[in-house]
């Protein structure tokens, strides 16, 4: 059944155009579904016709081209080293105010009103998991690739959906067309069903398209994060679409993924449809983050 109820207000959270008298679809207790993104379209939506979504996507037609196999191991290595910055958790957040994600056709706010929404929705709906809150204000750290501390990484290197490389790319990955001219789509290692991977070999052992993800999974578990194995996991793979929403490449995942994949599917309700014109106010909740990232963090982190 659906129910419709008027949209709330948020406790710490001003709502700064109220949608006239618009009503929300309820999906689960607790966080209500807005039924349109900040542009007044459906969210994913990635075959409108508009400006915005036409540079939607020409980021994944060169996305889809460059994240091979190879290229995946190189920068995992690359990154995976975190001698580019030192800084705390608080800092990146800050830092990563000057990023922009071109590959987001519901977003255009600085991402820390993204990571601030997300992780207070959640914590409206969850009290008592804290970890889940911090999970929300960092899953989107990595995207600090792109800054110019960090060299610039290209957006493509950086943000959108991720998927395994190794294997097939499965049909259901947004504007899959343009795998067409990634060298991995003729290699006969690497365009199976399998690939290289084995069936239940657990998400660990695959490499997924580079990106925000797997770099702020490195970073937090390089850093000695005490984050459960949950969070680590919701960070790692917030953005592999395929499968969480759609089910693909599920025969590639172990008993600890099936289970950790359970949080993935509540925090992405949080993730995408909190994106909203809800501004917070930083300075009110900002005491309350500090004090989770020092309770899961040490004080200064290499990246
Ligand atoms: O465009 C968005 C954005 O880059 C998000 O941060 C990412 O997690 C999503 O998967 C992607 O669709
Ligand atoms: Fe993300
Ligand atoms: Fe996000």
């Amino acid at each position: 059944m659906t129910i419709l109820i008027p949209q709330p207000q948020f406790a710490g959270i001003e709502v700064e155009e109220k949608s006239s008298a618009k009503e929300e679809v309820v999906l689960d207790a607790g966080f209500l579904v807005p039924d349109a993104n900040a542009f007044g379209h459906n969210f994913r939506d990635y075959d409108g016709e508009s400006e915005r979504q036409a540079g939607v996507e020409t980021f994944y037609k060169i996305n889809h081209i460059n994240q091979t196999y190879h290229f995946v191991k190189r920068m995992r290595e690359e990154y995976g080293k975190l001698d580019k910055v030192e800084m705390s958790i608080w800092e990146c957040c800050e830092l990563l105010n000057d990023v922009i994600d071109e590959s987001d056709p519901d977003l255009d706010e600085p991402q820390i009103e993204h990571l601030l929404q997300t992780a207070e929705a959640i914590r409206q709906d969850y009290p008592n998991e804290d970890w889940l809150h911090l999970t929300a204000l960092i899953h989107d750290l990595g995207k600090v690739l792109h800054h110019p501390k960090f060299g610039e990484l290209p957006q493509w290197a950086v943000v959108g959906d991720t998927f395994p490389v190794g294997c097939a790319f499965d049909e259901s990955i947004v504007h899959h067309k343009y795998f067409e001219e990634n060298p991995d789509y003729n290699n006969p290692a690497y365009n199976t069903k399998f690939g290289v991977y084995k069936a239940g070999c657990g998400l660990d052992n695959v490499l997924m398209s580079w990106g925000h993800d797997d770099y702020m999974y490195l970073v937090a578990k390089e850093n000695k994060s005490t984050l459960p194995s949950a969070g680590l996991f919701v960070i790692r793979y917030h953005s592999f679409y395929a499968l969480h929403r759609t089910g693909a490449y599920k025969y590639l995942m172990n008993e600890e993924d099936e289970e950790n994949i359970k949080w993935l599917k509540i925090f992405n309700k949080y993730d995408l449809y909190s994106k909203s014109k809800v501004r917070i106010d930083v300075e009110k909740v900002k005491p309350y983050y500090l004090s989770l990232i020092h309770k899961y963090f040490p004080e200064k982190l290499r990246w």
